[in-house]
């Protein structure tokens, strides 16, 4: 007899049907896909083809209209620190430092306050912000203050990242050293990530699996499977070559966005 392993992430013939003034929005329909531990998966789409609304299943914040979304066999039926959550716009307290911010969770988990503070000693080392751990986080550039929110999520160990467009406020290179950071925090914490964006390159750089969305209904059209990740982990200057392939897919993915 043959015991298969439950997926990490099950999303079981999955639609969201939003009751809007104008009447029903189907932003997803029947999206039927496995994560394992341990991917990277982008997801890239039109705008309204219902990537966010596919995150905030996964995260807990929704139920499915039809079909379900499991975490190792158990059902997602509301949000969990073993599922942390970043946006484009997440809201740091003022009036903490950038050490309590992160701290915070694990204190409202009640934590053991020796493990709280190792915990955020090494977060703040690997974003690099223990040089600036006293300081209130609005008194941070944009690119830091990401940086907090991506330290504050990983600061819980979570088995699951899910990034809404994480690195879209930020200038081009703040954003190209965002997206080296997490690609290593993804390697050193063997987690498991859930990205969101809009930039193509950022995608296929990032992910190892490339999801592409189309809308109306939302589904998802196509998914590659690329190593270019690797390349970078292994690249001096964490740079990949763009060779024929990627050009190739690269401009797949645009005609199926229709961009
Ligand atoms: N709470 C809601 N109530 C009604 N309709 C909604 C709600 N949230 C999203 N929608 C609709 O569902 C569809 C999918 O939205 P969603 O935000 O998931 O798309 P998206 O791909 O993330 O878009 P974007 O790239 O612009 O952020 C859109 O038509 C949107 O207007």
């Amino acid at each position: 007899m043959t015991i298969t392993k439950p997926a990490f992430i099950d999303i079981n013939q999955v639609s969201v049907v939003y009751d809007s003034k104008k009447g029903p929005v189907t932003a997803i329909e029947q999206i039927d896909k496995q994560i394992n531990q341990g991917d990277f998966i982008c997801v890239l789409g039109p705008s309204g083809c219902g990537k966010s609304t596919l995150l905030k299943v996964i995260a807990g914040f929704i139920q499915p209209t039809k079909g379900t979304c499991q975490m190792e066999d158990k059902l997602i039926t509301q949000p969990s620190w073993e599922r942390g959550v970043v946006f484009q716009d997440s809201t740091l307290y003022p009036w903490m430092s950038v050490q309590e911010n992160i701290e915070y969770g694990l204190k409202m988990r009640q934590v053991n306050p020796t493990m709280i503070k190792e915990r955020t000693e090494s977060i703040l080392e690997q974003v690099g912000l223990l040089h600036v751990k006293d300081a209130h986080t609005f008194e941070l550039s944009g690119g830091m203050q990401q940086r907090v929110a991506v330290a504050r999520t990983l600061v819980n160990k979570p088995k699951m990242i899910l990034m809404d467009e994480p690195f879209g406020a930020l200038d081009a290179l703040t954003r190209l050293n965002m997206q080296g950071l997490t690609r290593d925090l993804w390697q050193e914490e063997k987690t498991t990530v859930f990205l969101i964006t809009h930039d193509i390159d950022e995608a296929m750089t990032l992910g190892n699996r490339v999801w592409v969305m189309s809308k109306n209904p939302g589904k998802i059209e196509k998914e590659y499977q690329l190593d270019y990740t690797y390349q970078a982990l292994t690249d001096e200057r964490h740079r990949v070559s763009v060779d024929d392939k990627y050009l190739t897919i690269k401009n797949e993915i645009l005609d199926i966005i229709g961009a």
